[in-house]
């Protein structure tokens, strides 16, 4: 790395991720306990504890809203007085809550703003018996100072199993030919399946669900391959499954099955386009989230005979309405979100969740905690506007790995004036981690989970320090992320040394990006960013700003990075709205453009 004359390169070896044993809470805890130990400077710990209120003895109250496994219910009830009231309405919800001082819901609850205002104050945890927290207002309860934790784990053997049943299900018409049995049929015609043996399945999705899927469908002899532009080609590879692009997976494949999580990336991700390109005769398998099928154009394509058949678990709205067209096709099979529903993935969930909320209610530290770090208020303060760009350079970064590149090694390094125990970075490290992960997956991470998230994908982060000469005033000169072993889908992005590499800095407050590659840029982090390598020649930016500005797109900032005058150079523009598949288009159709990207922030 070059340094200025002014500046002192000096490396430390940074604080070690805890080695993290699983085998008890006991141990999880004290794992934890290590990774937060307070830095010299700041003497409180960075995570607020969560405690019950009432008096020292008085036991806490835990409203269980949706049916819980039994030794969860065991578990609870040796440490808390529990009220199990189902089916509430919302009105009786809000009602009860201001008694509670933690909730247990599954997918069926909606834990809305009006609940946590109706909890006045009491309300501590909100424990989600499962994965998806879509059901509960997590910036409410952020808020209102509620920790929101669940149960990420428990649950992902049972949904790869249903995603196998449906599968085979599906293949063998066992629903419709039931219906028509009862019904006094006897129709073996009409009933002939499709074999699964030497079929291609295409697992979109590669994470916890999607590779039990995978390693299933190997053994009832299926080709598999996938598509999950953030899994290690290496981990693919070990059960035999090939990472693809997303163009290959859909257009070969005779069986689609969805495992990945709705992001705003993945919304809709099945819709016309794609099914245009599909084999005609493929079938679709969805137990992740309904909305990454567009269920309009699902319908379209299985009028059309392109999607033979489709096996759905979960749906856009839950419960579906009662003339819902997908749910009626003849050729659909539906389950009402039974993913998760095992009598063994419930006990696990409910003891995985009772464990969890009991932790937090007692003041331990939550391993699973879905919602924002809580800090002490001059910490936050200090480290800001620093907090916000570390996420941003994480999402950045991730955001220019080309598809079929796994993320494994991240290396951050943070330039500053004070002495390595004079700045407590693991704030700045979980953002950075939390940009990473996040738009890639469904789970949440913040200052308790980050370590343990990255430790759990294989994501390794080191980080790195430069001693800088100076005034000690400000925290940090600059961050920089680097992503190693990976390509890139703007390759300017990759420096000399081979890394996807980009770094920024606060200007007045505001977090910036003044590096991408070897090119200096400097552009405000708000909104979103393109960015274009081209020859340097007058009249760049006015023909990009028209283009953006005909589909009227603001621009918030631009800036241009050039090695030297007439030669290659990076255009990094900022923003205020989404620029549409045409404009991007034309961007890209700019002849003396070699490369663009469009990062969202
Ligand atoms: N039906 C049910 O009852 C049920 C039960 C459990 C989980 N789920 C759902 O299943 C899904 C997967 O859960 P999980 O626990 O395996 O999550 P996970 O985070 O372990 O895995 C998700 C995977 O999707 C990948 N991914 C992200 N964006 C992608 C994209 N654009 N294209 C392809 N892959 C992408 C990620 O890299 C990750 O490997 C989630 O939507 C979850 O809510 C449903
Ligand atoms: O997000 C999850 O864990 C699954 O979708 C299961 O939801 P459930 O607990 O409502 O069955």
């Amino acid at each position: 790395m070059a340094t200025s004359a002014s500046q002192t390169l000096r490396t430390t070896p940074f604080l070690k991720t805890p080695s993290l044993s699983l085998s008890s809470r006991q141990s999880l805890s004290s794992a934890f306990s290590v990774a937060l130990r307070p830095s010299r400077r700041f003497s409180k710990p960075l995570v607020v504890i969560v405690k019950a209120s009432g008096s020292l003895d008085a036991k806490p109250t835990v409203l269980v809203a949706e049916k819980l496994g039994e030794a969860g219910l065991k578990l609870l009830k040796e440490f808390a007085n529990v009220d199990c009231s189902y089916n509430l309405s919302p009105e009786e919800l809000c009602t009860k809550i201001s008694l509670c001082d933690a909730i247990i819901v599954r997918s069926g609850t909606k834990v809305s703003r009006e609940v946590f205002e109706s909890a006045a104050g009491r309300l501590k945890v909100v424990g989600r018996a499962g994965v998806g927290i879509d059901n509960v207002d997590l910036a409410a309860a952020t808020e209102h100072g509620c920790l929101v934790v669940n149960a990420p784990t428990a649950n992902t053997v049972a949904a790869a199993e249903h995603g196998i049943a449906l599968l085979a299900a599906m293949a063998r018409n066992v629903a419709q030919a039931d219906a028509s049995v009862k019904a006094g049929k006897w129709q073996r015609n009409k009933y002939v399946g499709v074999s699964l043996v030497g079929k291609t399945l295409a697992v979109m999705g590669f994470g916890k669900v999607g590779s039990e899927v995978a390693r299933r469908a190997k053994g009832l002899g299926m080709h598999v391959i996938s598509h999950d532009p953030y899994a290690p080609a290496d981990r693919a590879r070990a059960i035999g499954v090939e990472l693809v692009s997303f163009d290959q997976a859909i257009t070969t494949a005779d069986f689609i099955s969805l495992h990945m999580p709705l992001t705003p990336t993945t919304s809709k991700i099945l819709n016309d386009d794609t099914f245009a390109k599909m084999k005609k005769g493929v079938r679709i398998v969805n137990v992740a989230r309904g909305g990454v099928i567009d269920e309009d154009a699902l319908v379209r394509a299985l009028d059309a005979g392109i999607v033979a058949q489709a096996a759905l678990d979960v749906f856009t709205k839950e419960p579906p309405a009662a003339d819902n067209k997908l749910v009626l096709h003849e050729n659909v099979t539906a389950t009402p979100h039974l993913g998760a529903s095992t009598m063994e993935a419930q006990e696990g969930v409910a003891i995985e969740i009772a464990e969890a909320v009991v932790g937090a209610l007692r003041g331990e530290l939550a391993a699973t905690a879905v919602n924002a770090p809580m800090v002490p208020a001059e910490v936050l303060s200090e480290l800001k506007p620093y907090v916000v760009l570390a996420e941003k350079l994480g999402r950045l970064a991730v955001q220019l790995v080309a598809g079929g590149s796994g993320v494994k090694t991240v290396k951050v390094t943070y330039a500053s004036a004070r002495a390595p125990d004079d700045l407590d970075t693991r704030l700045l490290r979980a953002m950075i981690t939390k940009g990473i992960i996040e738009p890639i997956s469904s789970v949440f991470v913040n200052l308790v989970n980050a370590d343990f998230t990255a430790k759990q994908r294989g994501l390794r982060i080191s980080e790195e320090r430069i001693v800088l000469d100076g005034s000690p005033e400000s925290p940090l000169d600059f961050i920089q992320v680097q992503i190693a072993n990976v390509e890139s889908k703007f390759a300017s992005a990759i420096s000399e040394s081979g890394e996807i590499k980009v770094e920024g800095r606060v200007k007045d407050g505001i977090p910036h990006l003044t590096r991408v590659g070897s090119f200096e840029v400097d552009v405000s982090l708000e909104g979103s960013i393109i960015l274009c390598r081209q020859v340097d020649q007058p009249g760049m930016i006015g023909t990009v700003g028209s283009i953006l500005g005909e589909e009227n797109v603001n621009v918030s900032f631009m800036s241009v990075g050039r090695i030297a005058p007439r030669k290659q150079a990076v255009m990094a523009i900022g923003v205020d709205d989404q620029p549409s598949k045409e404009a991007l288009k034309k961007i890209g159709e700019v002849s003396a453009i070699e490369e663009f990207v469009f990062l969202k922030l």
